[in-house]
């Protein structure tokens, strides 16, 4: 019997409930040195503006920024639409859009993402990862498949291991407050 789908939303539902316990003041992610090793004048880094108790991207965002990247969001419509990564010019305005998420506006420039920082639910150490099930990552990592994916989370978002479904996409490497993780 195939019961993934049900494991999933179990695994998602528990992930979420630790991230939330973690309170009003999470730890902060500081940009590791691979990580910063990889950025480059030019590259396009694809990144995200948290929402709820998600961990917050914003240092490695100003480490892609001071080495010469350019920063894209994902911009959304809804859940079957294929969400599209746009430019975001350094404190240019955003609105807010579906499921309360911050995005620039639907006609600022389309880029194409060398690296993606991507928000995590749930992830284990075979760098698979659980999202909000929606399926918007996953296609983005079918339709960019060079970009280097990279998952950020707290470290009591990981499970033991996850369920894996033929149309998910591994990592390449998780940031956590504590670690670098990487196959
Ligand atoms: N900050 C952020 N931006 C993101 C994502 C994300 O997970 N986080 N996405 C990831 O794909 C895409 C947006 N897709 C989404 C798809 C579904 C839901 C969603 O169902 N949200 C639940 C609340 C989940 C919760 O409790 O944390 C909802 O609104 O009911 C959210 C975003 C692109 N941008
Ligand atoms: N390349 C793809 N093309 C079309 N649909 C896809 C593709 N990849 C995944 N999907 C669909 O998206 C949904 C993803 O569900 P899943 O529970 O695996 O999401 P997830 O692991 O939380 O990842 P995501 O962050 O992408 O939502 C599934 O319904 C799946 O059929």
């Amino acid at each position: 019997m195939n019961d993934a789908p049900l494991d999933k939303q179990a695994l998602r539902r528990a992930a979420r409930s630790a991230r939330q316990a973690l309170g009003p003041h999470p730890p902060i992610i500081a940009p590791p040195p691979p990580f910063t090793a990889l950025l480059a004048p030019g590259m396009i880094v694809a990144s995200y503006v948290p929402v709820g108790s998600e961990a917050d991207p914003t240092a490695l965002v100003s480490a892609a920024r001071a080495a010469g990247c350019r920063i894209a969001l994902p911009h959304v419509i809804d859940r079957e639409t294929p969400l599209r990564f746009l430019e975001w010019q350094h404190d240019a305005p955003l609105a807010t859009g579906p499921f309360r998420l911050r995005q620039p506006d639907a006609d600022a420039p389309e880029l194409v993402p060398d690296l993606i920082l991507t928000p995590l639910v749930a992830f284990d150490r075979t760098l698979a990862r659980l999202g909000q099930g929606a399926g918007h990552y996953d296609r983005a990592f079918a339709a960019y498949p060079n970009a280097h994916r990279i998952g950020v989370a707290f470290s009591v978002q990981e499970v033991e291991r996850l369920p894996v479904d033929p149309w998910d996409v591994p990592l390449h490497a998780i940031i956590t407050e504590q670690e670098w993780i990487t196959s």
